[in-house]
């Protein structure tokens, strides 16, 4: 059984996707920058985080990660999620067959691939239904070159801070190498984002940019989100 999708005409719309269509007037989403949390591996906190409203929530599945979700988060908490979040399942050089295995039991309707995925593995999960964000890691410099073969297959890409882990390494790059961001796909911005960077984020315009990660600077401790926090970003940056 397929994972119904959220309204994805509407966030790419509200993410300035090329040629995206409005479904109706009534739907379409003002400009703003999508967010997606990231990290979810508390139960406690998942009812709360998802009242605040995030277009995206992550489950991590990197048994290496401190969030991995492994047997503490019950699937069918997950799977309660309201169907308006994208639930997406985080994995690191993970085979195709167990990367559907896992969306099928968690429910996920997404996949952010944060490994050395091939652009053959992102066309066989787009193929099967799924949302696919590649991640890529940032350094000193970025060759949107290499990221044209991923081009047909990927929703989204997800640059995100390069560092001693495949993620969650909490700290930012220098967001000024995307200026000369030149691909049809739209991305999240990821690293060490955190209150601190609100109201820069709110006004920040680079070509392509259709959304936010945030993940462990809003963290009491790995894989626990602070609410509270979180709900005072997303303020700010739906503002
Ligand atoms: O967060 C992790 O532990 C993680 C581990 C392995 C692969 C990916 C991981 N996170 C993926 C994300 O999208 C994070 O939100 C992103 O790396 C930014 O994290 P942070 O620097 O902590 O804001």
């Amino acid at each position: 059984m397929k994972t119904p999708r959220p309204n994805l005409p509407a966030l790419a719309l509200a993410a300035g996707v090329p040629g995206a269509t409005a479904p109706e007037p009534a739907a379409a989403v003002p400009a703003r920058l999508l967010v997606k949390v990231c990290g979810m591996r508390d139960a406690a906190a998942l009812a709360a985080i998802a009242a605040l409203g995030p277009d995206f929530l992550g489950f991590i599945f990197a048994p290496k990660s401190p969030r991995f979700v492994g047997d503490v988060l019950a699937p069918e908490l997950v799977r309660a999620l309201p169907p308006t979040i994208w639930k997406v399942g985080v994995f690191v050089n993970e085979t195709t067959e167990n990367i559907l295995a896992m969306a099928h039991r968690f429910g996920l309707a997404a996949v952010q691939l944060h490994g050395k995925e091939t652009p053959a593995q992102c066309e066989e999960l787009n193929e099967a239904g799924l949302l696919v964000m590649k991640a890529f890691s940032v350094g000193e410099a970025v060759d949107f070159n290499a990221l044209l073969p991923y081009v047909p297959y990927c929703d989204f890409f997800l640059f995100d801070t390069k560092g001693a882990a495949p993620g969650g390494n909490g700290a930012i790059f220098d967001w000024s190498l995307l200026s000369a961001y030149n691909l049809p796909v739209p991305y999240f911005l990821a690293g060490g984002l955190g209150l601190e960077h609100a109201a820069e984020l709110a006004a920040l315009h680079l070509p392509g940019l259709a959304g936010v990660d945030l993940n462990s600077s809003f963290e009491t401790a790995p894989g626990v989100k602070d609410a509270g926090r979180l709900g005072e970003m997303l303020k700010a940056l739906k503002k």
